[in-house]
């Protein structure tokens, strides 16, 4: 059953989201951070994200704004960073990946405003 209605904004997003992976070159955010590997991440962390939950609310139309699907993403770095200390690998990935955001975001508001 194709239950994946491509609208245009479906479709931007996905092509936004598929540019900021391309950023994650070593794919710390692509899947939720393992409770069994990091069984007190929830006590730091109330609502974890990674990408491929943000894939699957893009499959099932559950952004419906720009600004749901930026939260989500804002939401992987300020996790990581709450999470992780200030020199480690993972906190230095997600300022990198923040910057490396900041542009491809900006230009999906302007593709967003455009196909209104
Ligand atoms: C994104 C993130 O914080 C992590 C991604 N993988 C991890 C493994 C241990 C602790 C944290 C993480």
């Amino acid at each position: 059953v194709l239950e994946l209605q491509l609208t245009p904004f479906n479709i931007l997003l996905r092509a936004v989201l598929s540019q900021l992976q391309d950023k994650d070159q070593y794919g710390i955010f692509a899947q939720p951070v393992c409770i069994k590997e990091v069984p007190d991440y929830l006590e730091h962390i109330r609502k974890p994200m990674d990408f491929s939950t943000m894939r699957k609310r893009i499959d099932s139309h559950s952004y419906c704004s720009l600004d749901e699907f930026e939260d989500d993403f804002n939401l992987i770095i300020s996790n990581c960073m709450t999470y992780n200390a200030k020199e480690t690998f993972f906190y230095k990935a997600a300022q990198r990946m923040l910057d490396h955001g900041g542009v491809i975001l900006r230009r999906a508001r302007r593709e967003v405003d455009r196909i209104g």
